[in-house]
């Protein structure tokens, strides 16, 4: 299997623009050597700040069909795309093509979440959390498959996929998607090296915005997974990655909710620790995960008997 390596690659990172897509940009570019990594998301303000602030230099450059890409030098460019729109993705496809691109890492990191109630989302909210978090990465893995089939492509899901719960009704099914379609493209594609990444919270922009519509109750569930720094997050990916595992979480309690979901997601891959991950998830489900539900349900009660003194 394709060994995780930070250099002499050519990384693709959609929502690179901020948060750990672009820590991992840094991660390439600062860390690594002869890497060409290209950022990607929509906005070209975001981009351009990105690569002057990776890069240390005034100008940004956008990649474009023109683009002459130096070998055997570090480079970082961007491109603006929306992934969620697939002629978008085919485009960028073409201009990577014309570049004689062919990526060998692929990071589908665009993604995120508007907390909240069900009922009080918007119709334009629902849409863009199936937008951005499957849209991106199906359109962009549609294409990875097609023509790069030796590069290394790493998902980008989150712990909601192993327990989805109030507040994210518009993200978690998403994430869960994202986890199925892992399942699929790694029998379909046995040759190509697929990483899917389970973050429990990290200290994002993207997690900031959140926290302002975040209900309450949403974040004490989620209050076991503390918020890690973008650095920190990318770091222990990396350190996973390199061990060889490919499904992989950030925090001790990610790695405890996936040992409780192991069963027919796991087909031949295998993550950190994972006899004892099975074995642990089997005894969880029979004694641990009844009680917490219990806990749980009794949590969520409470928070909704108090909604209703406050109206
Ligand atoms: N932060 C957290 O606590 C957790 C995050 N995750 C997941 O990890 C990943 C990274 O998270 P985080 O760093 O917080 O994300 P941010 O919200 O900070 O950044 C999201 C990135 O996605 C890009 N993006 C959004 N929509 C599109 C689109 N349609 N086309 C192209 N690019 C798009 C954004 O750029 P632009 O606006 O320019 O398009 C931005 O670069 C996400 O998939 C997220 O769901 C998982 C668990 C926890
Ligand atoms: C069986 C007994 C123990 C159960 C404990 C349950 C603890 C749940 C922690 C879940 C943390 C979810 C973090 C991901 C958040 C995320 O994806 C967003 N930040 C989106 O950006």
């Amino acid at each position: 299997m394709t060994k995780f390596t930070l250099s002499g690659q050519v990384v693709v990172i959609a929502g690179g623009s901020q948060g750990l897509g672009k820590e991992f940009a840094r991660k390439f570019f600062q860390e690594g050597t002869n890497n060409t990594v290209v950022v990607v998301s929509r906005s070209r303000t975001k981009l351009q700040q990105a690569v002057r602030d990776i890069s240390g230099q005034e100008s940004a450059q956008e990649l474009t069909k023109a683009t002459q890409v130096r070998p055997q030098e570090s480079e970082i460019v961007y491109a603006t795309c929306d992934l969620a729109d697939y002629s978008q993705v085919e485009n960028l496809y073409e201009i990577l093509a014309s570049c004689s691109l062919k990526p060998t890492v692929v990071l589908l990191c665009a993604g995120g979440s508007t907390p909240g109630l069900f009922k009080d989302l918007k119709g334009s909210d629902l849409e863009l959390g199936v937008k951005v978090n499957y849209m991106t990465c199906v359109n962009l893995a549609h294409i990875a498959v097609r023509h790069w089939q030796s590069a290394h492509l790493m998902f980008f899901s989150s712990e909601v996929a192993f327990f989805p719960f109030i507040g994210y009704a518009q993200y978690a099914p998403l994430k869960q998607s994202i986890k199925s379609l892992v399942a699929i493209l790694r029998q379909e594609c046995p040759q190509q090296r697929i990483s899917c990444v389970y973050p429990g919270n990290f200290d994002s922009e993207g997690y900031v915005l959140e926290n302002e519509t975040k209900p309450s109750i949403t974040r004490e569930i989620e209050g076991p997974s503390e918020a890690i720094s973008c650095e920190e997050c990318c770091n222990r990916i990396v350190r996973v990655l390199n061990m060889g595992y490919d499904d992989i979480t950030t925090d001790l309690i990610g790695w405890f909710l996936m040992s409780t979901d192991m069963g027919m997601n796991k087909q031949n891959n295998v993550s950190l620790g994972w006899p004892l991950q099975w074995l642990l998830g089997i005894i969880a489900n029979l004694v641990i995960v009844p009680i917490y539900m219990l806990i749980c349900k009794f949590q969520i009660k409470k928070w909704h008997s108090s909604c209703e003194k406050q109206e």
